[in-house]
């Protein structure tokens, strides 16, 4: 591609960063109207890796998965895709080489579509594959996150838990009639909040699934890259992420492995994790 066709669709030149950072967020500032909410946040997430975001509520963790999927632009600093600045939003993923979805806490599904049309919907909408292979497409995803004969179901007549699993399942679906497949990270919006425990740990089991280092249900390698799971819950974090990022008044203030949590002697991080009223995290 030259670059004045890659400028003009969102990509800017190879910058010389590290090979295995699939997303960067380099001193992202955003606000909205004068509510100052990103202060300079900075970060890497790598191949393979499975990140969690936490921090207290209403400190911009939905805001920093909106970034880096491209859906809110920075206000100033920048966000880098496998080493290649991206300007303003991003319109088309196959660019920038890598696929980013986003899987929000209510599953988001048509209500008036099947399952198969909701799973398939961006191949039946962009893709040059038969009806047929959709289809076959379609089940193979939905029995990979332990879904079979719901195809034909209205998202209505679905438990709660089912829905997560259907949009995991659209979430993970991708055109394999493409010469070249990206990699795909998938940010998760507080994939747990308002489950019971035990459902808790189904879907982070399922998160754990679908990533290359997990098993889907079939035993076969998951296919997601690298994830992102911004949560409150501590046995999503400690089940389903290993490395965390604690987000606190617009900046990562503690970055770690998830064991490391639990024992910091950051004020922040200890006050957070017990879950005190004492320390500097007012509310
Ligand atoms: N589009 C928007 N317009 C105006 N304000 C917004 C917008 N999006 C987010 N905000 C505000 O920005 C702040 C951060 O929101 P965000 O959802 O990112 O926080 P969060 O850390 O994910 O919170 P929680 O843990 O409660 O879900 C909040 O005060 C929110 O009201």
């Amino acid at each position: 591609m030259n670059s004045s066709i890659s400028d003009n669709l969102g990509v800017g030149k190879d910058v010389g960063v590290e090979p295995d950072v699939l997303i960067e967020c380099r001193d992202v500032h955003k606000s909205f109207g004068d509510k100052q909410i990103l202060r300079g946040v900075s970060f890497k997430i790598r191949q393979g890796e499975a990140v969690g975001i936490i921090g207290p509520s209403g400190t911009g963790k939905s805001t920093v998965l909106k970034v880096m999927a491209g859906l809110l632009a920075p206000d100033k600093g920048e966000v880098f895709i496998r080493g290649r600045k991206r300007h303003g939003l991003v319109s088309d993923e196959e660019i920038s080489g890598l696929r980013i979805g986003l899987v929000f806490q209510s599953a988001a599904l048509f209500d008036s579509l099947t399952v198969r049309e909701n799973v398939g919907f961006l191949l039946y909408e962009n893709s040059k594959m038969s009806e047929d292979r959709i289809a076959e497409l379609v089940a193979e995803n939905l029995s990979a996150v332990g879904l079979k004969g719901v195809e034909d179901c209205l998202p209505s007549e679905l438990s709660g838990g089912m829905k997560k699993r259907v949009a995991l399942a659209r979430s993970i679906i991708f055109d394999n009639t493409k010469e070249v497949v990206e990699p795909e990270v998938l940010l998760y919006d507080e994939p747990t909040a308002g489950l019971d425990p035990i459902a808790s740990t189904v879907v982070e089991d399922l998160i754990r699934s679908v990533h290359m280092k997990g098993e889907d249900a079939h035993g076969k390698p998951g296919k997601i890259t690298s994830y992102v799971v911004v949560t409150h819950q501590h046995s999503t974090i400690k089940r389903a992420v290993d490395r965390l990022l604690f987000l606190y008044e617009g900046r990562i203030v503690w970055e770690g492995m998830t064991d490391e949590f639990t024992t910091s002697t950051n004020p922040i991080v200890r006050q957070f994790a017990s879950g005190s009223l004492d320390g500097p995290i007012k509310y």
